[in-house]
């Protein structure tokens, strides 16, 4: 991509996405792009089109129209599962972890099979996979309950034992839907130093309502009103845009 004389790459650009449901666009000519390292918040009211933009990129709903271009591949062409192993994770709100099994376990299953050079080595692919899940742990600040069972862990606990499910599998970008909803102020703080932590190779995009959490964790925000961008930029400016104030800060 060309910006002015830039010659530009970016992890993510998404270029006049629409989405028709019966003729209604929950998404409309959407464009946004997003950078290497970069940690991007969707904000918007309720209906705004945010969880069907993340639906679009994970493959999960078609595309009426548009690109969505993912290190150049174009997304809108795959299915959900070609565009997992092409490097995108995706958390749902509801976390879709394994209760009866113990974290270590949780992390172990998570981890991409067929990807290890050692082949029928199996010792040593067991000791790759154990250092590997014992580094996620710790990023998840899990490291001292590797043998707990999953259900006795916290609700905050718990959402980062599925980030770390997807960590593992070293996507370039995740996505999180409200990532810290029903956190206690704690975990909404070492969940921001969570994801801090991990931008250094990866990419983030998060819907949220949590203003605090936004201003904590956002390079940049796109709010999001009536499947459009009704602003964009750093929380700074875009908190005191009079439009933004009007249709979703104000209420
Ligand atoms: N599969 C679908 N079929 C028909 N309409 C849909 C479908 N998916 C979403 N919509 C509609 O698209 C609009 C955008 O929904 P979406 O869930 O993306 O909003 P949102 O910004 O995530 O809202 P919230 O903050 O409440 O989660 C809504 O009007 C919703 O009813």
């Amino acid at each position: 991509m060309v910006i002015g004389d830039v010659q530009k790459d970016f992890l993510l650009a998404v270029e006049g996405l629409t989405v028709s449901f019966d003729g209604f666009k929950a998404v409309n000519d959407l464009s946004f792009y997003v950078d290497e390292n970069e940690i991007r918040v969707i904000i918007g009211p309720n209906g705004a089109g945010k969880t069907t933009v993340l639906d679009l990129i994970c493959g999960k709903t078609e595309a009426t129209s548009g690109s969505i271009k993912f290190r150049g591949q174009e997304l809108t062409h795959m299915t959900p599962n070609q565009i997992v192993l092409a490097g995108v994770g995706r958390k749902f709100q509801t976390p879709s972890i394994y209760d009866d099994l113990t974290v270590f376990e949780n992390l172990e299953i998570s981890y991409p099979r067929g990807r290890t050079v050692f082949g029928a080595l199996t010792f040593k692919r067991d000791a790759a996979v154990r250092e590997r899940v014992e580094a996620v742990a710790e990023t998840i600040f899990l490291k001292d309950r590797l043998h707990t069972s999953a259900e006795l862990l916290s609700h905050g606990q718990k959402q980062w034992l599925e980030i770390g499910m997807l960590l593992i599998q070293e996507p370039a970008l995740l996505m999180l839907d409200e990532p810290v909803a029903g956190m206690s102020v704690s975990e909404r703080v070492k969940t921001a130093e969570l994801l801090h932590g991990i931008i250094k190779n990866h990419s983030v995009l998060v819907i949220e309502h949590d203003m605090k959490f936004v201003e904590d964790i956002a390079h940049k925000v796109i709010v999001l009103h009536q499947g459009r961008i009704l602003s964009e930029g750093k929380m700074d400016k875009v908190k005191n845009d009079p439009k933004v104030i009007e249709v979703y800060l104000g209420h």
